[in-house]
């Protein structure tokens, strides 16, 4: 098998030249997967991700009833609640978009004193988005977004937990988490490293020191590092100025 391309680097002068930026390079990926398999699987994370997709809002050519929405990580809290995923996404952008709630799938709280069935339970909604599924061995989504935390950090997948090695699971859960709040589900990379693209964002000065170890010394093995889609799957990372400012690793001009 070949091996997993390297990470492509883009670096813009300000976060709202990343988001316009992101946009387009989202929209190409949706026409794609549109033109392939008639839908836009996606996966979002929280954090400061759901305010750079803010570009998309109004944009012309976004197919919201093609796109199917699902969350790389969500905190175990209701989904109005403010530290939920789901909440900050639907207030940042699905309600400013014309996106049918049913292709938004979130977390099933019913099972919340049970986070092994809820986790099942999301792996088994995912499913439904795969028709080969008896025989895939993994999803594959066409877009991933991820964002990465101070410490490498990537979804909730945090340094040195056990689960960097789940190999079988799609959907794991975890209640010792070191960012609050600690009960939370995750895809795993599994899923994150079969995706058609992945991209990270990341912006601003908080950033600059954790990036040169998850680009420029991936062998330390920093969660946000381990994320390499394989062949022919390709990792993107969009980044500000001040974000990149420690980084020797080569930026690429954006183009689309
Ligand atoms: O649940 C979480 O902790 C977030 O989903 C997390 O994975 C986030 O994406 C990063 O911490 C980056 O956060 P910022 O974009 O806010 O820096």
């Amino acid at each position: 098998m070949s091996p997993p391309h390297p990470p492509i680097l883009f670096s813009f002068a300000s976060p709202d030249d990343l988001s316009a930026a992101l946009a387009d390079f989202i929209l190409k990926a949706q026409r794609e997967a549109i033109e392939k398999r008639g839908k836009f699987l996606v996966a979002l994370s929280g954090g400061s991700l759901p305010k750079t997709l803010t570009a998309l809002i109004g944009k012309q050519g976004v197919k919201w009833d093609k796109w199917q929405v699902y969350y790389a990580d969500e905190r175990i809290v209701p989904l109005d609640h403010p530290d939920s995923n789901h909440k900050l996404a639907l207030d940042t952008l699905y309600s400013k978009v014309p996106i049918p709630s049913d292709n938004i799938h979130t977390i099933d709280l019913a099972l919340e004193n049970d986070l092994e069935e809820l986790a099942d339970a999301y792996e088994k909604e995912l499913i439904t988005q795969f028709a080969q599924k008896d025989s895939a061995r993994f999803p594959v989504f066409d877009l991933v977004l991820l964002g990465t935390g101070p410490d490498g950090h990537t979804a909730s997948l945090f340094p040195g937990h056990a689960l960097l090695s789940e190999e079988d699971r799609w959907v794991a859960y975890i209640e010792d988490s070191p960012k609050p709040p600690p009960r939370r589900v995750t895809f795993t990379y599994p899923v994150l490293n079969h995706a058609v693209r992945v991209a990270f964002v990341a912006t601003g000065e908080g950033k600059k020191d954790i990036l040169p170890a998850i680009l420029d010394t991936p062998e330390q093995g920093l969660p946000a590092a381990r994320v390499r889609p394989v062949h022919p799957g390709q990792l993107y990372w969009f980044v500000d100025e001040p974000a990149a400012a420690q980084l020797a690793y080569p930026k690429t001009p954006f183009k689309l």
